[in-house]
């Protein structure tokens, strides 16, 4: 703690008296100035029940600081709820808030001049906007996750918020009663927690704890049971003892630890957002990292997770059967984790597992490496004229992984779902949602709606659908997001005309757009870029600062 401001020396000490005095109005007293003053970033918040149950956890966290003789200094960080916001123009504020938050995080840590950040969060943006906020101050941190919710039930089986958009698509294709559509939407979310399955509230949680910015088992933890709130109090002690020895976010966070981190999520069959989150982490960390290192862990790391949304289980099922470190613990065996890591602990990624027990033979949601659910990872990137920075997909599983179809051309996502409820739609066809990226939407909002209503209408095997916005972790099918360049900034995307020939290719991982380059170049000859759908505020900062999504649309790219 090199900071003169606690010092009562009479050179330093005294100038700063007046910063010293602000603190004896907050109940410091004379013996606190030797203590380290650490920041509780608190993302509770009754907007959405990801964060409606963060607050008894920041209240620990404080707990936890001070048994552990720390100053604690609580701030808010804002959120907004991606399940509330989805298919409306409020979508266009998640990733923006993304930003707000680690905005919020490096500013409040840098203007306090802190000594360390626990940082709490729960609903998607607030994991990455946290930890960028976290490395970009770089002060010893760690990650508490909010905590996954529990299961909604209606006869017999778990629900969960994707239920809700998939009944959508059921429900107008004349598929569900009226009855139950009402039940249902009414019964997925039973109470506080994040988005129950492995979306990407889930899979960047589980992503920071092999990261090694969080404690071990804490991110399948669900955010209603008492283990929760004890392990955030574990915490905060476990960050005093960092902030002692200096261990600081950008020690822990190297190309390797990242590494460990998107094995993780290809293991877990996580979020296309982790690519555009992990892609913006590793700008703040200074990390050399691109798109096409996701294909090359792609290729040696294979799905071992049987989870929602393509899957059968949701993360308290995972942590069930032994949590992120039993996954960790197979991959580590196999060679496919670099276990010298260090990690918030104090202790290396190796050291962390080294009491984990093998796999129960009782659990089918973790597959040993020796008999995965896919052999390699799920999240690919596909280039193509039609995306020749490359964009993502999740191409396991598919039934048909090649389609080349007519382009059926949305330049918004609200007429794409009324084309898709209207039974407009037909198998074979590829949609193109355009004018949706970090500038053109603005925001890059994600497409749960038609996605879901796709799969709800059983079209989800043989509709393709690409965008330059993204998806939810809830998004499976033939989908392919974060097309770049964008249509907004010239794409070939925005050339796109309907009934043009478009091919998603999962084998090839291609994406080619069949018309020739003359016309092409007699299209762009003629397009214009259209005026921005925003001019003052955050949508219009976000739409003039964000980078390419193929580099994590991040604000501060200026190389
Ligand atoms: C499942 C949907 C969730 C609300 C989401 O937005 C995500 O996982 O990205
Ligand atoms: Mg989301």
């Amino acid at each position: 703690m090199s900071d003169n401001r606690r010092s009562r020396n009479i050179t330093e000490g005294v100038a700063r008296a007046p910063n010293r005095s602000m603190y004896y109005a907050m109940g410091y007293t004379e013996s606190d100035f030797g203590k380290p003053m650490i920041g509780v970033a608190n993302g509770h918040s009754t907007i959405t029940p990801c964060n409606s149950g963060l607050q008894r956890l920041a209240d620990a966290a404080v707990e936890g600081l001070r048994a552990a003789g720390a100053n604690p200094q609580v701030f808010g960080t804002p959120t907004i709820s991606d399940g509330m916001a989805m298919g409306t123009e409020g979508m266009k504020y998640s990733l923006v808030s993304r930003e707000v938050i680690s905005d919020c995080v490096e500013t409040c840590v840098g203007g306090q001049w802190m000594d360390g950040v626990l940082v709490i969060g729960g609903c998607d943006k607030n994991m990455p906007g946290g930890m960028m906020g976290m490395l970009r101050a770089n002060v010893p941190s760690i990650y508490v996750y909010g905590g996954t919710i529990l299961p909604g039930r209606y006869k017999g089986q778990d629900l969960n918020i994707v239920s809700v958009f998939e009944a959508v698509g059921q429900f107008s294709a004349g598929k569900m009663s009226e009855e139950d559509f009402c039940e249902i939407e009414k019964r997925a979310i039973p109470g506080s927690g994040s988005c129950g399955g492995m979306y990407t509230a889930n899979t960047m949680s589980s992503a920071f704890e092999a990261l090694g910015m969080s404690l071990p088992y804490s991110s399948t933890e669900a955010n209603v049971h008492e283990e929760k709130v004890e392990s955030t109090r574990r915490a905060a002690a476990v960050l005093v003892e960092a902030v002692k020895k200096d261990l600081k976010p950008r020690d822990i966070v190297t190309r390797e630890s990242i590494e460990n981190a998107v094995a993780v999520i290809m293991a877990t069959g996580g979020s296309t957002n982790a690519v555009l989150h992990f892609l913006a982490i590793a700008h703040a960390a200074g990390v050399e990292w691109t798109i096409d290192d996701f294909e090359r862990m792609r290729k040696k790391v294979p799905v071992l997770c049987n989870l929602k949304p393509s899957g059968q289980y949701l993360a308290v099922d995972l942590h069930r059967a032994g949590g992120i470190p039993a996954v960790m613990k197979e991959l580590l065996e196999a060679g496919l984790l670099h276990g010298h890591c260090m990690t918030i602990t104090g202790k290396t990624v190796a050291e962390n597992l080294a009491d984990v027990p093998d796999l129960s033979p009782d659990q089918d949601v973790i597959q040993p490496v020796s008999n995965p659910i896919y052999a390699q990872g799920h999240l690919a990137i596909l280039k193509g004229n039609l995306s020749p920075e490359g964009c993502v997909a999740k191409i396991t599983g598919l039934k048909n992984p090649v389609i080349t179809g007519p382009a059926r051309v949305f330049d918004d996502e609200q007429s794409a779902l009324a084309a898709i409820m209207a039974g407009q739609i037909k198998a074979g066809d590829v949609m193109v949602l355009r004018y949706l990226g970090p500038k053109g939407g603005p925001g890059m909002p994600e497409m749960l709606a038609p996605t879901g209503a796709l799969i709800g209408q059983g079209l989800g095997e043989s509709v393709g659908l690409i965008t330059d916005g993204r998806f939810s972790g809830g998004t499976w099918g033939m989908v392919v997001g974060h097309v770049a360049p964008e249509a907004y900034e010239g794409g070939n995307i925005a050339l796109v005309q309907e009934g043009d020939a478009i091919t998603i290719d999962a084998h090839q991982l291609l994406l080619q757009l069949h018309v020739g380059d003359e016309e092409l170049a007699r299209r762009r000859a003629q397009w214009k870029q259209p005026v921005p759908r925003y001019t003052r505020g955050v949508l219009a900062k976000f739409a003039r600062n964000a980078c390419s999504a193929s580099s994590g649309a991040v604000l501060d790219k200026f190389d």
